[in-house]
């Protein structure tokens, strides 16, 4: 069999005109596993409430942070998809779950150059409803009605991974060479807290409270709240932080739905209200600067501590197309190319 990898983003909109904006937020907020409530609910919420306003406001914030080549999102996904490709031998496409390039182009990519055992890949470290499992079921999807004769493998989520740990551990630190940082805000996108329960393999563990996520559970293979405490812990156990001198938080939430808290936004006021000055943030949710790191946290993050005294607020890039980085990926591709039988 011939092998080849499918990295999968999550994607962006075409451009920052409004009506790109609503074709690619009509895309995503219509998939059940973002807004997860029936068919007609959704309709009814996504196309005859959000998508009425949000696109305007969307598109905007997008101008904010548009590069001449295109979305930052993608474009370092293709940064990251060309490096990796001169450090290995095995094919790898590009796919976002929304928007461009598809998944079932980047399936046909590889067909074309005759791979039938594809490694899907989905770029997030921690395992969550709306991100991991929303690629591979649409894959599977496709490879039953187009691409029977294929194999699929995944690679699980990363976020305790010793080798991610260690580069994000080094990113993190290469950036904060000579900050005087009084506190490292670790913060997550968030989502909906149905979603953790509905994740729940145990259908009893997931609790949300303040040590479900300390003790051992099966449920933690698919517990985003607890994956993203894990990634914390590791990191500030690599990087010798102390207690108190980090936090987690999760941001970007959307509707009236309680989310996973605390929130960034208010976070990061309440640190600078509580007399933090020196603020360094780090959003390790994404492999790829994007909307919600580059305008979210480097924008209105900066702006919110700002206004309530904060005075120097330092974010730490997402590992994007870094070299350690690479060179990481494209050592777990070969290995898994070199696997006789895969699993
Ligand atoms: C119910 C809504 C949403 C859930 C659940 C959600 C989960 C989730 N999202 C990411 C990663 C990204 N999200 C991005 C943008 C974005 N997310 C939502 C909504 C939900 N996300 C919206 C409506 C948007 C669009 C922008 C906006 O209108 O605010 C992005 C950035 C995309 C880009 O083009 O730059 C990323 C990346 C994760 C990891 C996640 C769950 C863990
Ligand atoms: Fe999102
Ligand atoms: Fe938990």
């Amino acid at each position: 069999m011939s092998k080849g990898v499918l990295l999968v983003n999550l994607g962006s909109p075409d451009s920052t005109d409004p009506k790109d904006v609503k074709k690619y937020l009509d895309e995503f907020l219509m998939d059940e596993r973002v807004i997860d409530v029936p068919y007609w609910a959704r309709t009814l919420l996504v196309r005859g409430i959000i998508l009425n306003t949000r696109p305007k406001k969307s598109a905007e914030a997008y101008e904010r942070i548009w590069w001449e080549e295109g979305s930052p999102l993608i474009v370092l996904s293709e940064r990251l998809q060309a490096k990796v490709s001169e450090l290995t031998s095995v094919p790898i496409a590009l796919a976002m779950r929304y928007g461009k390039p598809s998944i079932k182009s980047g399936l046909q990519e590889l067909h074309e150059k005759g791979v039938d055992e594809v490694l899907i890949f989905p770029l997030y470290p921690q395992f969550a409803m709306a991100t991991t499992e929303t690629i591979l079921v649409l894959a599977e999807e496709l490879r039953k009605k187009h691409y029977p004769q294929m194999q699929f493998t995944s690679v699980p989520a990363f976020y305790n991974h010793a080798d991610y740990i260690r580069v994000l551990g080094t990113s993190i630190s290469e950036s904060l060479k000579g900050v005087e940082f009084d506190h490292l805000l670790f913060s997550y996108h968030g989502v909906p807290k149905r979603h953790i329960r509905k994740s729940d393999i145990t259908k009893s563990h997931c609790k949300i409270d303040g040590s479900c996520c300390q003790t051992p559970s099966a449920a933690h293979q698919f517990c985003y709240r607890h994956q993203c405490y894990e990634t914390t812990r590791l990191v500030a156990e690599y990087l010798g932080l102390e207690k108190g001198k980090y936090s987690v938080s999760f941001q970007s939430r959307l509707g009236f739905d309680p989310w996973l808290q605390p929130y960034t936004d208010r976070t990061i006021e309440r640190k600078g209200l509580e007399g933090v000055k020196n603020l360094a943030i780090v959003t390790p949710a994404f492999v790829s600067d994007c909307l919600e790191t580059l305008e979210e946290i480097a924008m209105e993050g900066k702006e919110i501590f700002e206004e309530v005294g904060g005075e120097k607020f330092t974010v730490v890039p997402c590992l994007n197309d870094r070299d350690d980085w690479v060179r990481v990926l494209s050592r777990w591709i070969d290995e898994w190319a070199k696997q006789e039988v895969t699993v």
